[in-house]
């Protein structure tokens, strides 16, 4: 949507001046929305409000007469393939990476998992052109009921779905799309997964290796081992930002601006957007940035298979235990007192922060841009608001069960006279023990 307006070809009506797509995004079937778009990228909060409230004034005003009118002049409408253009460009990208090859993914066997949502194109429209094999592809037809899995990397099941596919299909690589393609994610050969903080490292020593030194903008549930495989393994800068992939890319524009260069803005959620491609979050892009390394690793005769992209990742650390539990505001609880659920939480937060403050065992992050981050006991735990829900996430990361309950029951103690937080998720954990 949004590289139409960007596109100058005249048979395809472009540039587009707007684009409009209609999508419950990762979300359940009954939570369709809107995303727009113009040539400036995706509308924030502030705009889409703007937008709506224009609407609803020029609706408030027009006669039946005049909205009947302009149904009839609906014949003005023309279609266009527009994903041709689009694709294209996927598919060019990829054989200039791998010095100008027609076919550079040729034998290699590439499987697509899009769940059922928009992402199917990119078996027979981007690998196919490109010389992958492509059978043992699943849900690839939309079906805005997704009867196989959930359409989300972040997804247990949906993830599951992907690597059985690269297992039983003995393929090299397996790439998996959210419903409207601005996440994504990829398992290797063996049923690895790259997705959260995996896929950040992977795209950070690709875009390392083209940037030395460049900042990489982060959510803000990262783990500390990511932080140092960028920062000591890739000579790299990792920004841990907030949560909202809006906000990393945001973060990212804004640090060039100041004169922190950044090329890379992501979320652990999968969507992740790069400053070559206009900041914006598209999924079949950074599945692009994988396939350019892995064609130009075998046009430069440095190996073939996903073992190239799995070495890239080498010296990660990662955690035993990494969960994450919502813990939900009761918005309707006297103890809100009439007020509104933020409020309350921050109250936690404050709480929270507050009572960690003695505690020789706990530090709490110097910097930190949402809720409050705190390490101890090896691992490490932030409590932050959602940023759309009546929610206080809780990530818990340790190097044992027994660490992440120590963490678990920091927080337990610090919330427990918060009545309206429901915190059966967080006693199941320190209960576990
Ligand atoms: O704050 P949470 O409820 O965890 O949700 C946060 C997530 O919301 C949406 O899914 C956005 O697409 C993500 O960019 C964001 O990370």
């Amino acid at each position: 949507m949004f590289n139409s307006t960007l596109t100058e070809d005249e048979s395809f009506l472009c540039p587009a001046d707007g684009a409009i797509m209609i999508t419950a995004s990762h979300l359940p079937y009954n939570r369709n929305g809107f995303k727009f778009f113009t040539s400036d990228g995706g509308l924030g909060k502030v705009d889409i409000k703007d937008i709506l409230e224009r609407a609803a004034n020029i609706y408030k005003n027009v006669s039946d007469e005049n909205l009947r009118k302009s149904q009839r002049e609906k014949s003005s409408i023309k279609k266009v393939d527009y994903m041709a253009v689009y694709t294209s460009g996927l598919v060019k990208a990829v054989r200039r990476a791998a010095g100008d090859l027609e076919k550079p993914l040729e034998g290699f066997h590439i499987v697509v998992d899009a769940g059922n949502g928009a992402g199917g194109f990119f078996a027979a429209k981007v690998l196919e052109p490109l010389g992958a094999i492509t059978s043992g592809s699943q849900f690839l037809e939309p079906d805005g009921m997704f009867p196989n899995h959930i359409p989300n990397p972040e997804d247990k099941s949906a993830m599951e779905a992907i690597t059985k596919a690269v297992l039983d299909n003995k393929a090299d690589l397996g790439i998996i799309f959210d419903t409207d393609v601005d996440r994504s994610a990829a398992v290797d050969s063996t049923g690895r997964e790259f997705n959260r903080n995996r896929l950040i490292a992977l795209l950070s020593a690709i875009i390392l290796e083209e940037h030395p030194g460049t900042t990489i903008v982060t959510d803000s549930v990262t783990s500390d081992g990511l932080t140092s495989f960028i920062e000591k393994k890739l000579g790299g800068k990792h920004h841990r930002f907030k949560r909202g992939y809006k906000n990393v890319i945001d973060e990212a524009i804004r640090l060039n601006s100041v004169g922190e260069e950044s090329h890379l803005a992501i979320e652990t959620s999968g969507h992740g957007a790069l400053k070559e491609n206009h900041w914006l979050d598209d999924g079949a892009y950074l599945m692009v940035k994988i396939l350019n390394k892995l064609a130009s690793a075998r046009a430069a005769g440095k190996g073939s298979g996903s073992k190239v992209l799995t070495d890239l990742v080498e010296g990660l650390e990662e955690p035993r235990v990494a969960l994450e539990l919502r813990l939900k505001i009761d918005k309707n609880h006297s103890d809100l007192e009439g007020r509104d659920f933020r409020e309350y939480g921050e109250r936690v937060l404050q709480h929270v922060t507050n009572s960690i403050e003695t505690n020789p065992d706990l530090q709490k992050a110097p910097v930190n841009f949402e809720g409050i981050r705190v390490s101890g006991f090896g691992g490490w735990f932030l409590l932050r608001l959602s940023l759309h829900d009546p929610v206080l996430p809780l990530n818990i990361e340790a190097q044992s069960e027994d660490d992440a309950v120590k963490l678990g029951l920091v927080v337990a103690k610090a919330v427990k006279d918060f009545n309206a937080l429901d915190t059966s998720a967080l006693s199941k954990l320190t209960n576990s023990s």
